[in-house]
């Protein structure tokens, strides 16, 4: 008989054979947990390591953690769109605004947590009493970018470099830069099947809900698998698709001010009248930049920017979304090829470039409702969306 002992040996993972993704996802998921709660992590990168925390969150004990591990004054961090907008000046070439980051010296009047988070929030009034010079920290700044946006916080940091004995001694944590980069990349590959149940629709009565889960533990993006796609790959066809992002507001709301509702419910539909179809519904809320940081875009959408420049404003990039997790997803599910209903054709190309066969594409278009034309124009006049 194997007694608990043996059994809990045989169970037990091989930890001599070393999985380096698995423990960098780790690190970088506990690293983004901690800047969310205004708690400083430790970025290790070649330029040596810098102590950052999200100037959004930041509290008085934050700050002073910081102070107590730093090796020289703290910087702010900001993506390069809204330290111009900080300095109300171009932020010339050669000053971080290539690399990602650029950093501006922090008088230490200015370490206090309401006006970082002025400096950081486009919507937040201006407490900012005097110009800040400008310093520069190309990579490592990158990476700090790259992390607050993981967490979907306003990509503004305070940072300094640090010891690693005294971050040691406050138990702040400590990641590695190139771990922070290669992320976006493990957590998409690594997603698997987590659960699935029949869900009849009231637009497709024969529908199927699978769950997807990354192995960092993080939101789930969702498969709505429409009729029978097996079958219909088995006949050598090609199934419809549909890459939907989330959309509280349009999907859940009704919101006027975007096209995702008729859309998620439109592409459904289609697919029951087409006979089969699958729907990702994945977890990147407002182009990859997270609901609060939309909410925030749609406050500047109203004193005149349109959703591209928006987004620019608050520090992200236009659209921050990877179709790779679309790609690991019909992987998963055995769907090699699929018609893909969309205009955009960056998910033609990001799908393409991850080993999908795109075999067609059905336009996928609602009329404007008197509220949403300038955001469809938008679409079609700054991001290329095809026209029909
Ligand atoms: N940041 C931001 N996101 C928005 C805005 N309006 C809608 N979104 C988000 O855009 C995403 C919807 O885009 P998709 O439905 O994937 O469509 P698309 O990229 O326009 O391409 P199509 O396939 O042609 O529809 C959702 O995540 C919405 O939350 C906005 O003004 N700002
Ligand atoms: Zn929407």
């Amino acid at each position: 008989m194997t007694s608990p002992g043996n059994l809990a040996t045989d169970l037990r993972p091989n930890l001599s054979v070393p999985d380096p993704s698995a423990l960098s996802m780790r690190l970088v998921h506990r690293a983004v947990s901690d800047l969310r709660r205004g708690t400083p992590v430790v970025l290790r990168g070649p330029e040596g390591p810098l102590v950052v925390a999200a100037a959004e969150v930041v509290g008085a004990r934050g700050l002073a953690e910081l102070a107590e591990v730093a090796l020289a004054p703290p910087v702010l961090l900001l993506a390069p769109v809204r330290a111009a907008a900080v300095l109300q000046r171009p932020v010339p070439q050669g000053q971080g605004a290539e690399e990602g980051a650029v950093a501006l010296r922090l008088p230490a009047s200015l370490l206090d947590p309401a006006v970082l988070r002025s400096l950081a929030d486009p919507v937040a009034e201006r407490l900012l009493p005097e110009m800040p010079e400008l310093t520069i920290i190309p990579a490592l700044g990158a990476a700090a970018i790259a992390l607050a946006k993981l967490g979907r916080l306003l990509p503004a940091l305070v940072a300094a470099p640090v010891s690693e004995t005294a971050a040691l001694r406050l138990s702040l944590l400590a990641v590695d830069q190139a771990d922070v980069m290669a992320y976006p990349h493990h957590a998409a590959t690594s997603l698997t099947r987590v659960a699935e149940a029949r869900v009849p629709l009231e637009d497709a009565p024969d529908s199927r809900i699978i769950a997807f889960r990354a192995a960092d533990g993080g939101i789930e993006h969702l498969a709505i698998l429409v009729g029978d796609v097996a079958a219909l790959l088995a006949a050598g066809g090609a199934p419809l698709a549909r890459i939907h992002s989330e959309c509280f507001t349009g999907d859940l709301l009704g919101s006027l001010k975007c096209d995702c509702g008729p859309q998620l419910r439109g592409a459904i539909a289609k697919m029951h009248e087409d006979g089969a179809g699958v729907l990702l519904y994945l977890a990147q809320e407002g182009r990859g930049i997270g609901l609060v940081n939309k909410l925030r875009a749609y406050t500047l959408q109203d004193a005149g920017l349109d959703t591209l420049d928006a987004n620019r404003a608050i520090g992200y990039g236009a659209d921050e979304r990877s179709f790779l997790v679309a790609a690991t997803m019909l992987e998963q599910l055995d769907i090699p090829r699929v018609r893909l209903l969309t205009n955009n054709p960056d998910k033609l190309a990001g799908l393409a470039a991850c080993g999908i066969q795109v075999l067609g594409r059905e336009s996928h278009k609602f009329e404007g409702n008197g509220v949403n034309d300038r955001y469809l124009a938008t679409k079609q006049d700054r991001f290329g969306h095809l026209l029909a």
